[in-house]
């Protein structure tokens, strides 16, 4: 039997069974066994699986990748934000590689990539689907693309493709402290109570991994699935944002229905609608902030900001001005929002807010 049908098994066994207490622990085996299946799926097999053209590098302050079925506009929106041309046609399947562009703001140089459509069943490799996905792992935020005119199960079977690959989409890693030990047996802890799972089930999910020495500690009350996401380290957690194309097609009800859900934004391609919007909130999505510095007697450089991710400090700061600032550091004068007094004197673990000035004093 190869591995997709003992995946097919494995979810068919998990489909008929009823959920309730007496099953509990039956499908929390059957949940792990279905993970690790997948996980050797996503292993690359044929050597060049990866693929011609899906091998782009990584340039710019952070990368957007475009995922959805085929002809909802993907092409199309790339050419229009970036200076990059991607073929557009009415069929579908038009783009059959990775397409990157630059798109330009605040300063920052975001890397949009274009990529082939993708349809039901892509994370088992139809269509380019495993490359597509490769590909969105490796991205900072996920651009899903949906139909407006479409109904809403697409967006629901590309959100179960994912998901089945490990890319959890607007999640936070569960809270669990998991750790393989070398012997001792499983020290299982909590710090809140546990609704989902108990300490047999913990158990035996872990030795359906021949896991027999570990410490788990839950510092949530997380599921049997979200335990199953920490064992398996291949988990990787992405904002997304849903851009619904083609408002042009429906009505303003709809329109205004749709722009109502949460992580969406509705636009028109075409008809160059709400793009403005989309770059705000996709700003928003990376969490990137500008850092402009300042020599002592002079303006600051507004020109040239540094790009940076939000919570950073005023120790990586010094990192992105020069290698070894951080070491001649004495202090920094910061103006901004994230001081109380403009300037005010900081150390090297301040956290910097956006458009914050930094005066960097050395030894
Ligand atoms: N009505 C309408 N049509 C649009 C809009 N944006 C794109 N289209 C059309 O949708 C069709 C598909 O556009 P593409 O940009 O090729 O779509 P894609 O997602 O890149 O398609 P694949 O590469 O085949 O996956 C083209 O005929 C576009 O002109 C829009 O805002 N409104
Ligand atoms: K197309
Ligand atoms: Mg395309």
């Amino acid at each position: 039997m190869g591995i997709l049908d003992k995946i097919s098994e494995i979810e068919k066994e998990i489909a008929r069974t009823q959920k309730n207490k007496a099953t509990e622990y039956h499908l929390g085996v059957l949940k792990a066994k279905l993970a690790k299946y997948r996980a050797q799926l996503l292993e690359p097999s044929k050597k060049g699986e990866k693929g011609e053209g899906f091998d782009v590098l990584k340039s710019g302050d952070a990368r957007v990748a475009l995922i959805g079925f085929p002809s909802v506009g993907k092409s199309t929106l790339l050419s229009t934000l970036t200076s990059t041309h991607s073929e557009a046609a009415s069929y579908e399947f038009t783009t059959l590689t990775c397409i990157p562009g630059v798109v330009e703001y605040k300063g920052a140089n975001i890397q949009l990539l274009d990529l082939p459509g993708i349809i039901e069943g892509a994370s088992q490799g139809k269509g380019r689907g495993r490359q597509v996905i490769a590909v969105a792992r490796t991205a900072d935020v996920v651009l899903m693309m949906l139909d407006a005119t479409k109904q809403d199960v697409q967006r629901l079977l590309l959100e179960k493709e994912l998901e089945s690959v490990g890319i959890r989409l607007n999640k936070q890693k569960p809270n669990i402290y998991f750790k393989v030990k070398k012997g001792g047996g499983i020290a299982f802890n909590s710090t809140c109570p546990l609704t989902r799972v108990d300490e047999k089930l913990v158990q035996m999910i872990l030795h359906e991994y021949k896991i027999f020495n570990a410490e788990v500690l839950f510092r949530e009350d997380c599921t049997a699935d979200e335990l199953i996401d920490v064992i398996s380290a291949n988990r990787v957690y992405l904002p997304c944002l849903y851009v619904y194309n083609k408002i042009d097609q429906i009505s303003m009800e709809e329109v205004d229905r749709i722009a109502r859900q949460p992580h969406s934004v509705v636009v028109s391609c075409n008809m160059k609608l709400n793009l403005d919007y989309l770059l705000e909130r996709l700003w928003e999505y990376l969490a990137l902030i500008r850092v402009y510095t300042k020599k002592p007697g002079q303006p600051p450089d507004f020109d040239d900001g540094l790009i940076l991710r939000k919570g950073v400090t005023v120790e990586h700061v010094c990192h992105a001005i020069h290698r070894s600032l951080a070491e001649t550091f004495k202090y920094a004068l910061v103006w901004g929002t994230s001081t109380k007094y403009s300037p005010q004197r900081v150390g090297l673990q301040h956290i910097m807010h956006d458009e914050d000035v930094i005066q960097v004093i050395k030894k």
